[in-house]
């Protein structure tokens, strides 16, 4: 295959692409990729981690997994979700890395295309995700790839985890997103209420029903329908929605059309539903329906370097933007269970701004009802696990360079990048490292 061949390959390719060889080096390149880049691109030069990245050597290096390591090694197409630095900012990126193989068989380079991942966000935006951990990036790629289908898609994760949030990125990334996102929450809705919720009813169907009303899958026509703790249905409205769900078709209460039902389902519990199945109280049929795609959101415990960037960005959304946490505060609030997840994480941040008496919010500002997790359950940490955790939030929040961060912490920059290495760690800011 020549040099044209793979560049007309590359142009037919609607999202960004290039292609490249086992040593990172951009043989040809799109113009969505062009597009999406500030650093100029020289073909048959620069390194896809230079353009993509800014930085001087393979993402592996720098505590991201790097997709061509992994096509090398396994000699398979690959994906992983990577945080690029592009013209509009640091934004995500669902990158699929492919062998590409010439007319004898032997692979001759690689093509990677990216997918933007537009809905999270590493640079506090309003109303997107954001967050930085791997189990965050793993969400992400799982969210990003079904989004794309009319799948059903079933979230399972503790209360404050985000679900309504990833259901509506579930929507705005779908095909349906000029339709409407309906919510149904199903907690305490009684048999008769959830029908004619569900259903709509017509004029005279029951005492007080003076007029017909739309039902909620009627509105949600062509759109997304979101049923937000599913496990509270009832049994035997669960028989309904399932015959809703098969047949696609509905009556309202009191009528006797039969009207056609053309919505996408998402459902959320943080129930397990899959016990409740075992334990007789939530139908199995139903939950292979709704669950042709599960996905678990990490609880905040799961994520924990992801609280100093969560923290800032609620702060700086708040009325409160003008004060800023103290180094101090970020490391201890990432030290601290959140049994209400993000929902909690959100109300401490007010809360410890409001505490606070001037713009700096310290350690002492954090209400004092949250202790340490360590403490909360009577366990004490290694040396090892507060070195790592230490470093993770530091990692997090430091903004001077590797040198200062090495000074501070009273270490060589020897040992530093020894134990970064150790824990897999990314500083903010390795562009300013001396190495
Ligand atoms: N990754 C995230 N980044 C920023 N904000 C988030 C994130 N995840 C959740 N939030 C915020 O946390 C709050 C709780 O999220 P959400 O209501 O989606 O959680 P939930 O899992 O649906 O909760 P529940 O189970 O109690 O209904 C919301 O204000 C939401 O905007």
């Amino acid at each position: 295959m020549n040099v044209s061949v793979i560049q007309s390959m590359i142009n037919s390719i609607d999202k960004p692409a290039i292609f490249i060889d086992t040593n990172y080096v951009i043989n040809a390149v799109n113009q969505a990729y062009i597009d999406t880049y500030e650093a100029p691109i020289k073909t048959g030069v620069s390194r896809c981690y230079e353009i993509s990245h800014g930085n001087h050597s393979p993402c592996d290096n720098h505590g991201e997994a790097c997709p061509l390591q992994e096509c090398l090694s396994t000699g398979k197409t690959t994906s992983v979700v990577h945080i690029h630095k592009t013209s509009r900012g640091r934004k995500y990126c669902d990158i699929v890395m492919r062998p590409v193989k010439g007319d004898d068989g032997s692979i001759i380079g690689y093509l990677e295309i990216l997918d933007r991942i537009d809905f999270a966000t590493v640079e506090g935006e309003a109303n997107k995700m954001i967050g930085q951990s791997t189990s965050f990036k793993t969400m992400l790629s799982h969210i990003n790839r079904v989004a794309q289908t009319d799948v059903s898609v079933l979230l399972q994760g503790d209360t404050g985890t985000g679900k309504e949030l990833v259901a509506r990125a579930l929507h705005s990334q779908s095909k349906r997103n000029d339709k409407p996102f309906v919510v149904i929450e199903c907690t305490g809705l009684s048999e008769s209420l959830f029908e004619s919720e569900l259903f709509g009813y017509e004029k005279g169907a029951f005492t007080g029903a003076s007029v017909a009303k739309k039902g909620l899958v009627e509105v949600a026509q062509g759109g997304t329908i979101f049923f937000d703790e599913i496990g509270d249905v009832p049994m035997n409205m669960q028989v309904k929605l399932l015959r809703l769900i098969e047949t696609h078709s509905f009556r309202a209460v009191g009528g006797l059309k039969q009207k056609r039902a053309d919505f996408r389902l998402v459902c959320a519990s943080h129930k397990d539903l899959l016990k409740m199945v075992d334990e007789g109280t939530f139908r199995k049929d139903l939950y292979y329906r709704i669950a042709t795609y599960p996905v678990f959101l990490p609880s905040l415990e799961e994520r924990r370097s992801d609280i100093p960037l969560l923290a800032k960005h609620f702060l700086k959304q708040s009325e409160f933007s003008s004060k800023h946490f103290s180094d101090a505060a970020l490391n201890r609030l990432a030290q601290l269970d959140f049994p209400g997840n993000i929902r909690e994480l959100k109300s401490v941040i007010i809360q410890s701004a409001i505490l606070a008496n001037d713009e700096l919010i310290d350690v002492d500002d954090i209400p004092h009802r949250l202790q340490p997790t360590a403490s909360n359950k009577g366990q004490l940490l290694t040396l090892v696990e507060q070195e790592q955790q230490y470093l993770e939030n530091l990692c997090q929040t430091f903004t001077g360079s590797v040198e200062q961060m090495a000074d501070v912490l009273g270490v060589s920059q020897r040992t530093l990048y020894r134990k970064l290495k150790q824990f897999n760690l990314k500083p903010l800011n390795p562009s300013k490292s001396s190495d």
